[in-house]
């Protein structure tokens, strides 16, 4: 990547302040364009989910590694439920989504407190040999009471597919007759659920698979505490990325604790954190690290730099940290402050592996929350930040009370936010195809056919506040 004109301002910049110049480009399509990452994780886009507890947990986890990107579970949840969550998304099948099951005798209300955990808007009715007898969609609720009975309300002109059916007649088919969704069945007994925008997804999409075939997920651990111990737990569970994360990344115990978990294995990738300057992610990466995760302060959840004047504007950090690790042979990961698919385009460009993000896919069915409605009826769930008194709160929940009073006085996060569910992207994977889109055109505005092209080939400017708000758009007349 170069500054146009070779015009490098000697202050720190962040997204906003970024615009990418086009370039003459030989690649005629963007969907010929591999988003393939450079870092050898397993993944098929640059994109990785926070180990935030508001954010990643097994259906989130799920749902992105069937489109290629990785979600990291948090490390203050309990080991057991992290091995079972890892079992969870291990099982799941790469093309098809995991169903919402009733039965036939469940109530409305049952099938209400349920539907919006998951994007595809449906409650497969089973009997008892799991074989799918209704569809209940939030529509057949209306004019019934609560405690109805699903089988009074439920769809029973069923379209099922068979295991294995190819993906465009399905596409084809639910179209036809107006169709979201359908469940698939193997015999008769149900396996899943395919929906239109999926069946289309999976022939954009390659899912991010382990040796086995089975969908990538990683986890995440701090520096405190039995560390090795429950990293030898996390690579027994099957995890395929350790993430070691703690606010301020360049710190000797940090170092420490990834040359004990490289010890304990050579080839799990590890991922180490955060830093925004060049001699920590050397550091990090001469203790073990293969990526370093890039950000101080960006994150939608933080106030550290509001706090502790610390941090530094994320592009240019971005910028020093990649460039530092590959001349090492290594990458790094941007966390933070994505807002928009403009943002993982300049992380990329800048020379990212991949990026992080949290708080926008908080607002999403697969995040864990609970989905509540506000006063006006628009649907949120709760976010926080992970160094919130609400996190550290969670976090510190074995220690005494005095201990845990004495943590809570270094908060750094926001323990409650609303993310309300963008009606027009209420799934996590229609953000991603929202990013995805976005990132796809910026490579062939730069003429590049993969992300290293891309940070190759990108020329970016420094635009003033103006020129940003130049390239918003304007949704009513002014
Ligand atoms: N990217 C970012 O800008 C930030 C991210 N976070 C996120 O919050 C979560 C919790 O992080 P963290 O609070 O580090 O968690 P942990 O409590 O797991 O670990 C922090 C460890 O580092 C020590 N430490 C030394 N200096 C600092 C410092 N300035 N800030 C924090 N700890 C320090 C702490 O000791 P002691 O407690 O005794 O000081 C403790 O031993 C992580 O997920 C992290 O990514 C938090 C802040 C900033
Ligand atoms: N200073 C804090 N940073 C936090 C906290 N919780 C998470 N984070 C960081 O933010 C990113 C995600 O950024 P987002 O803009 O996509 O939400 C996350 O990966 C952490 O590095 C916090 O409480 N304080």
């Amino acid at each position: 990547m170069r500054f146009l004109d070779d015009q490098k301002p000697p202050y720190d910049l962040t997204y906003n302040d970024i615009f990418m110049v086009p370039a003459r480009s030989e690649v005629g399509s963007r969907l010929d364009v591999d988003l393939t990452p450079v870092d050898r994780l397993g993944t098929t886009i640059p994109v990785v989910v926070s180990n935030m507890t508001a954010v990643s947990g097994k259906r989130m986890a799920e749902t992105v590694a069937r489109r290629g990107a990785i979600a990291v579970l948090p490390q203050d949840i309990p080991l057991d439920i992290v091995e079972s969550n890892i079992a969870f998304v291990k099982s799941r099948h790469p093309i098809y989504e995991t169903p919402i099951t009733l039965r036939p005798g469940d109530t409305l209300q049952e099938a209400l407190n349920l539907i919006h955990k998951r994007a595809h808007g449906a409650v497969i009715v089973v009997n008892e040999n799991e074989e799918p007898v209704g569809v209940f969609t939030e529509n057949d609720a209306v004019g019934f009471d609560r405690f109805t009975q699903l089988h009074r309300v439920m769809s029973t002109e069923l379209l099922t597919f068979q295991d294995g059916t190819p993906l465009e007649p399905i596409f084809e088919s639910l179209a036809s007759k107006r169709l979201t969704c359908a469940p698939v069945v193997r015999g008769r007994r149900l396996i899943g659920v395919v929906t239109r925008k999926g069946a289309l997804r999976s022939t954009l999409y390659k899912p991010a698979l382990d040796a086995k075939g089975h969908l990538l997920i990683g986890t995440a651990i701090g520096i405190n505490g039995d560390v090795k111990g429950k990293a030898e737990a996390l690579l027994r569970a099957g995890t395929d990325l350790l993430v070691i994360d703690v606010a301020h990344g360049h710190q000797r115990k940090m170092l420490e604790v990834v040359e004990t978990i490289r010890g304990l294995s050579p080839t799990v990738p590890i991922m180490a954190g955060n830093v925004v300057t060049r001699e920590g992610t050397r550091d990090l990466i001469s203790a073990g690290a293969d990526l370093v995760k890039v950000g101080v302060g960006p994150g939608a959840m933080c106030t550290t730099r509001m706090m502790t004047g610390v941090g530094r504007p994320q592009f240019s950090a971005v910028l020093d940290c990649a460039e530092a690790a590959r001349k090492l042979g290594r990458y790094i990961c941007a966390d933070g402050g994505i807002r928009h698919p403009r943002d993982v385009a300049l992380a990329l460009a800048a020379g990212a592996a991949n990026v992080m993000i949290g708080s926008w896919f908080a607002g999403t069915y697969e995040s864990p929350a609970d989905t509540q409605r506000d006063s006006d009826g628009r649907l949120y769930k709760e976010n926080f930040g992970m160094a919130s008194q609400r996190a550290v709160k969670a976090r510190a929940r074995t220690e005494s009370l005095f201990e845990r009073a004495r943590k809570e006085l270094f908060e750094e996060g926001i323990s409650t936010s609303r993310m309300y569910l963008d009606p027009d992207r209420p799934g996590v994977e229609d953000i991603l195809d929202h990013i995805i889109a976005g990132v796809r055109s910026a490579c062939t505005y730069a003429g590049a056919r993969t992300l290293e092209e891309f940070h190759r080939n990108a020329v970016v400017g420094v635009q003033s506040q103006a020129g940003y708000e130049e390239g918003r758009p304007v949704r009513t007349s002014w």
